[in-house]
């Protein structure tokens, strides 16, 4: 049995396909238990304090949108094969939701989140460093549609916020992260033999 949790963390720009990845490595080896998913965005912090009209005008694609020394604790926890209690989000409401997650310590855990590779505490605690690299016409599209459907977006509120914070971050912030990656995805979920590849590598982990 493995003492120390192996964790990979997916990184990239948004709706470039990290869900997407994680999801099919949790399928495959949901069946083991061993496998979970922590998504970064549940660690964006609470803003219950503020107004809804006060908490859309906050910046959610700076660094400071996230409480990262609570991630960086539950990481280092879940490294050790401890459980946690996670805090969950709201997309709707811009917050985070009052049910919390307990995890169990695994042998593996999946990060995935905007800011995985740029926030030196939380990369340095990865042992796979991945990121998706997907172009930002197909990024734009796939939002667009995923923020209308799933997370209660108009179409103006999310060319606005695409314009103004979106994009700039990300030239700031996230592209410049892809030179820590160990393995680069173009293209995201749809590149099979990446993801296989990552299937394999995290397989020989579960089986050791
Ligand atoms: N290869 C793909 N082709 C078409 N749509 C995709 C593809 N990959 C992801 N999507 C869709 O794009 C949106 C964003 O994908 P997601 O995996 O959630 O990205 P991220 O986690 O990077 O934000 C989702 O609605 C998803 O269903
Ligand atoms: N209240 C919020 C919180 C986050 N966002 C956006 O989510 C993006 C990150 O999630 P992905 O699944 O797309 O990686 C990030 O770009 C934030 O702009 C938001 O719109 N509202």
């Amino acid at each position: 049995m493995r003492e120390q949790a192996v964790i990979i963390g997916i990184a990239g720009g948004s709706a470039s396909g990290k869900t997407s990845i994680a999801k099919q490595l949790y399928d495959y080896f949901k069946g083991h238990h061993k496998v979970k998913i922590i998504r970064q965005d549940d660690y964006y912090k609470d803003q219950s304090h503020l107004t809804f009209e006060q908490r859309v005008k906050t910046n959610y694609d700076h660094p400071l949108a996230f409480d990262t020394d609570l991630l960086v604790m539950h990481l280092k926890k879940l490294k050790n094969k401890e459980r946690i209690e996670k805090p969950t989000y709201d997309y709707t409401l811009h917050t985070r939701s009052q049910v919390t997650e307990v995890i169990e310590g695994r042998d593996v855990i999946i990060l995935e989140g905007i800011f995985v590779l740029a926030e030196p505490t939380v990369r340095e605690l990865c042992d796979i460093l991945v990121y998706v690299d997907t172009d930002s016409d197909i990024r734009f599209i796939r939002r667009l549609r995923r923020d209308i459907e799933e997370r209660g977006r108009s179409l103006d509120s999310v060319c606005q916020q695409y314009l103004k914070t979106v994009r700039p971050m990300h030239e700031q912030f996230i592209e410049p992260s892809k030179k820590y990656a160990h393995i680069i995805i173009p293209e995201g979920g749809s590149n099979h033999v990446a993801v296989d590849l990552l299937m394999t590598k995290i397989k020989s982990i579960v089986d050791e």
